[in-house]
């Protein structure tokens, strides 16, 4: 038998390479084509080179799907060789080799037929044997290669006309050329069906042959019966026209039974069986269509005789794949028998000049991956088969070698094999090694939670926990109970740390106050011994020492010591002002800006009420005056009842509108009484031409016509002239101090009388001490009335204030209460008219009239006016009118300049014209500034006050007392 080219190829080229998994199959694989990478085990085997019969040529195609618009991605590749077929799959890939490889896709079927088939049938007509079986599962092609389509002839008829030659029937001559001379064919059509063979060339389908046969288009079919290795009495056809029987074919190829069904529409039931005989050579065809390899579910066939139908096809099928195997194993039996097809293909394998040409028909639709794997894998089988001893041809002279050779193939095969298997054995071993080892590592794992839920499970048990519970508590209870003790302890301690603490404090404090006393009883030692040295002056040293010894009684050590006006603290605040109009009937109530602008206000009441602020105030008082007998002046019998208005000003001490007033009066010098409310205290420093009074007053809530009442002490201090220091008993002084108030207040004395609001008489001052209490009751909105019998000075109009070198003079003449300078006037004093100079802010207005000495100067006449003027806040400076230049005299030469050297009034009957040109800057350090600026502590303001008779008072004390005083604020004030 000519070899294919295929065959010959593969012999050649490509050695074979073990795929299937049943190893056994490949015993009979040729040594020589399979490399061994493993020596043999047995070197005593040697393969002995001798030509192996290899009947079997397997051949893949793979179907092409050219109705599908989208083709499926294609599980199969083939190598450039296109001898290896290769299955791609999610997990990896498995090759096949096989005698060659045809894409449909690539190759038609005249390019299959002529690349793997051609050959064999040229070898036929040449009187070779040839089998070529279609395999592989139910649509995947073996109909359409077998007998093609309209378009493409399959294998049968391109046998035919292989065999037979090309050529037109009735043509002869040239036609005869091609056609094979002599030459023709019987042929024979067979189908297995249900393990039947029928005849389907026989046309006796008629008759009562035919009765029980399948049916087919035409008729019945003739079931023949096997004979040895062939079909018995088969009908054929003969012919040398290959398209004559080509037709008949096509009639009878219609014939075989088909079924739709899930995997086909058109799908064979049955093999089909042509038999192709060349009888002038002795060659034999035998094309063989098997009905598709499919399971019954896939078949989707229900029903018994469709199972049955697909259970008989597949009889076959496992039939031919036990021959294959057999003869591949080189068994004894080749059960040929099993089914009418492998009974007549027994030849087909059997026949040394037979050869078979297996074409396996595959689809690389991955949904028929395993299919296709079944059918690859059932061809590599067949192509391992290889001619055994059960051959029934056998060469005598050659059989003797031929068993040696094959059973050295077959012992290099088993050693392969069994060398693959022992490479198998360790890596399954080692594979078994480590699942080993890993179920152990698991089995430890097991085995420590299965502990551990052991011990959960007994940690779980009730009373356990109870157990651990109740210890937790305890441990947490002592826990607890230990803070508790610790935090009782540090409590204990800081108590006690704290206490040890203020009682070192109090000790402290008590050794201070102790110390304080002790000083204070020196400084009252010195105070005494001062006083009797200086005689009546001193006679409230005493109580001054008491009083400072209450002061520091009260306050604190350490604290600074104040005024004892306690108003050190405060805030500057302006309440409310009031400043009666000397013009009208009625009270009008000005804001404290339009202070300066009214120059007529006849009273200046300044109180500070409300808590503990300090009040001060300026007091007209009209008193029972009687006429003292050093004066023997008239006596005025007539009570004159006398409204205060009020004017309450409250502010804070720390007001410099009030230490202006303060100070102001000290240095002129006047007197101010400062009182102390709540403390029971009051400061006074009291001058010929004023008093004012500072009080301060701690409970204010009441109003302020209740804040004073309390008045129980209070403190003065005096001017520099000692006619002045006993208030009390000098009539003349106070006389002095009310008529310099009434001049100071000028024409608007009477309006105050127009007030006659009565008082309580609680109030009445002058009622309870009329001799040394010239300080009124204050409030804010309430009227004071002050009852004074006799006449009073202050309804003169022309309010005179003399002025001199020495004040002491200027308080003789004032002494008289009845004073009226107007009418008298000695020879040593002169009138002085003040006015203001005519200018565009000003009018020229007069101010006023004052009466002072010859020889006073303008300095002197300054203090007066500026007396007269400190409401108004008015700089000015004297123009000498008469000078021919008219220039202002500078402030420093006034006191160089007499008042007699002012020009002569021409509007008056006598006197002399000051007038005076208001300065540019209203406010400087000797002016109060129009606004009520809060006032600053008395205490800080009144050693910015030089006084220096004061300084003298105190340089008089002992030097104790007098550094005592020195470092505090009470060394301006001197107590009367
Ligand atoms: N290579 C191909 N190119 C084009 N069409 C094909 C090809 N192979 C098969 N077909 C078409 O597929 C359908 C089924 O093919 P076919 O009948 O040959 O399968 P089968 O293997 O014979 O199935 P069964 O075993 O069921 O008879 C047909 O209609 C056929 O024309």
């Amino acid at each position: 038998m000519a070899p294919t080219p295929s065959s010959s190829s593969s012999k050649s080229n490509h050695p074979h390479v073990l795929k299937t998994p049943q190893s056994k199959h490949r015993i009979n694989f040729s040594s020589t084509r399979t490399p061994n990478p493993n020596p043999s085990p047995n070197p005593n085997y040697t393969i002995k080179e001798i030509p192996q019969d290899h009947p079997v040529e397997v051949i893949s195609r793979i179907r092409d799907y050219p109705e599908r618009k989208e083709k499926p991605t294609s599980i199969l590749q083939v190598n450039p060789e296109n001898n290896t077929l290769r299955v791609r799959a999610d997990i990896g890939y498995r090759d096949f080799s096989f005698d060659g490889v045809s894409f449909s896709e690539e190759e038609d079927l005249d390019s299959f037929y002529k690349k793997f088939v051609e050959s064999r049938i040229n070898g036929v007509k040449l009187g070779a044997k040839c089998t070529i079986m279609m395999y592989g599962p139910t649509g995947s092609g073996k109909s359409h290669t077998m007998f093609g389509c309209s378009k493409q002839p399959g294998i049968v008829y391109r046998s035919l006309k292989g065999i037979l030659g090309e050529g037109e029937e009735g043509r002869e001559g040239g036609e005869g050329e091609k056609r094979q001379l002599g030459t023709f064919v019987q042929v024979t059509v067979l189908e297995i069906y249900n393990e039947e063979i029928y005849d389907l060339l026989s046309t006796n389908g008629g008759g009562g042959i035919g009765i029980g046969w399948p049916k087919s288009g035409s008729g019945y079919k003739v079931r023949l019966e096997v004979m040895g290795k062939k079909a018995k009495n088969a009908t054929f056809i003969s012919g040398n026209e290959a398209g004559k029987i080509s037709k008949e074919i096509q009639k009878v190829e219609k014939r075989r039974i088909i079924k739709s069904t899930l995997c086909n529409e058109r799908s064979s039931r049955s093999h089909c069986m042509i038999i192709l005989d060349v009888p002038t050579v002795g060659g034999r065809l035998m094309l063989v269509d098997m009905a598709g390899s499919e399971n019954i579910d896939q078949a989707g066939q229900s029903g018994f005789e469709a199972k049955m139908q697909t259970a008989k096809i597949n009889q076959g099928n496992i039939a031919l794949k036990r021959v294959v195997e057999s003869i591949a194993n080189g068994d004894s039996h080749v059960p040929f028998r099993d089914s009418k097809l492998t009974m007549l293909l027994q030849d087909s394998f059997e026949d040394d000049k037979s050869k078979i040409l297996m074409i396996l028909c595959a689809s690389p639709d991955p949904k028929e991956i395993h299919k296709t794997i079944c059918t690859l894998e059932y061809g590599a089988k067949a192509k391992c088969i290889v001619r055994g001893p059960h051959t029934p041809i056998k060469d005598k002279l050659g059989a003797e070698d031929s068993s040696v050779g094959i059973l050295g193939s077959r012992i290099a095969a088993m050693d392969q094999f069994i060398y693959k298997l022992q490479m198998e054995n360790k890596l399954r071993e080692k594979e078994r090694n480590d699942a080993h080892k890993q179920l152990r590592k698991k089995e430890e794992e097991v085995a420590v939670l299965r502990a551990l839920i052991e011990e959960k499970g007994s940690q779980a048990s009730e009373e356990e926990i109870n157990l651990k519970v109740n210890e937790r508590t305890e441990i947490l209870k002592l826990q607890l109970e230990k803070k508790l003790e610790e935090c009782q302890r540090m409590a204990e301690e800081f108590v006690e740390m704290e206490r040890r603490r203020m009682e070192e404090k109090i000790l402290q404090q008590q050794q201070e106050v102790e110390m304080l006393r002790r000083r204070l009883q020196e400084i009252e030692f010195e105070l005494c011994c001062s006083r009797d040295e200086n005689g009546p002056r001193d006679i409230d040293g005493c109580s001054f020492a008491r009083r400072l010894l209450g002061v520091y009684a009260d306050e604190d050590p350490g604290m600074v010591k104040s005024m004892d006006l306690d108003m050190g603290d405060q805030e500057a605040f302006v309440r409310d002002v009031r400043f009666v109009s000397t013009s009208a009937d009625q009270s009008s109530i000005i804001g404290t800006q339009s202070l300066s602008s009214y120059p007529h206000v006849s009273t200046l009441n300044q109180v500070v009420d409300h808590g503990d602020k300090v009040c001060l105030s300026t007091v007209f008082e009209e008193e029972e005056v009687e006429e003292e007998e050093e004066h023997k002046n008239k006596v005025e019998d007539e009570e004159v009842e006398k409204e205060v208005i009020e004017v309450t000003r409250v502010v804070d001490v720390s007001s410099p509108g009030i230490n202006f007033v303060a100070g102001s009066l000290i240095s002129s010098p006047l007197k101010l009484e400062a009182l102390k409310d709540g403390s029971e205290d009051r400061h006074s420093v009291s001058g010929p031409l004023n008093e004012f009074e500072i009080v301060k007053d701690r409970h204010s809530d009441s109003g302020p016509v209740n804040e004073y009442e309390n008045v129980k002490d209070r403190h003065s201090v005096s001017g520099p002239a000692n006619e002045y220091e006993n208030v009390k008993d000098s009539a003349s002084s106070r006389r002095l101090r009310i008529q310099n108030i009434f001049t100071l207040c000028g024409n608007n004395r009477e309006l105050c009388q127009q007030f006659r609001t009565p008082i309580p008489a609680k109030r009445r001052v002058a009622d309870t001490d009329p001799q040394t209490s010239p300080i009124m009751t204050v409030g804010k909105d309430s009227t004071q009335k002050i009852s004074n019998k006799g006449n009073s000075p202050l309804q003169k109009n022309v309010p005179v204030i003399e002025c001199g070198k020495n004040l002491s003079d200027m308080m003789a003449l004032a002494s008289k209460e009845n004073y009226n300078p107007s009418v008298k006037i000695t020879d040593s004093q002169i009138e002085v008219h003040v006015k203001w100079e005519a200018s565009k802010g000003n009018s020229g207005k007069f101010i006023t009239t004052l009466k002072v000495l010859k020889d006073a100067t303008l300095a002197d006449l300054r203090k007066l006016i500026e007396i007269y003027l400190a409401a108004d806040n008015q700089a000015f400076t004297f123009l000498v009118l008469g000078d021919p230049t008219g220039a202002p005299v500078p402030k420093e030469k006034e006191s160089t300049v007499q008042v007699i050297k002012l020009p002569i009034c021409n509007y008056q009957s006598h006197g002399y014209l000051a007038c005076l040109r208001p300065a540019k800057e209203t406010q400087d350090s000797n002016h109060l500034p129009s606004t009520p600026i809060p006032l600053t502590p008395l205490e800080n303001k009144l050693p910015l006050t030089p006084m220096p008779c004061l300084s003298h008072k105190v340089s008089d004390l002992s030097p104790k007392l007098a550094a005592h005083l020195n470092s505090t604020p009470f060394t301006t004030l001197q107590r009367h």
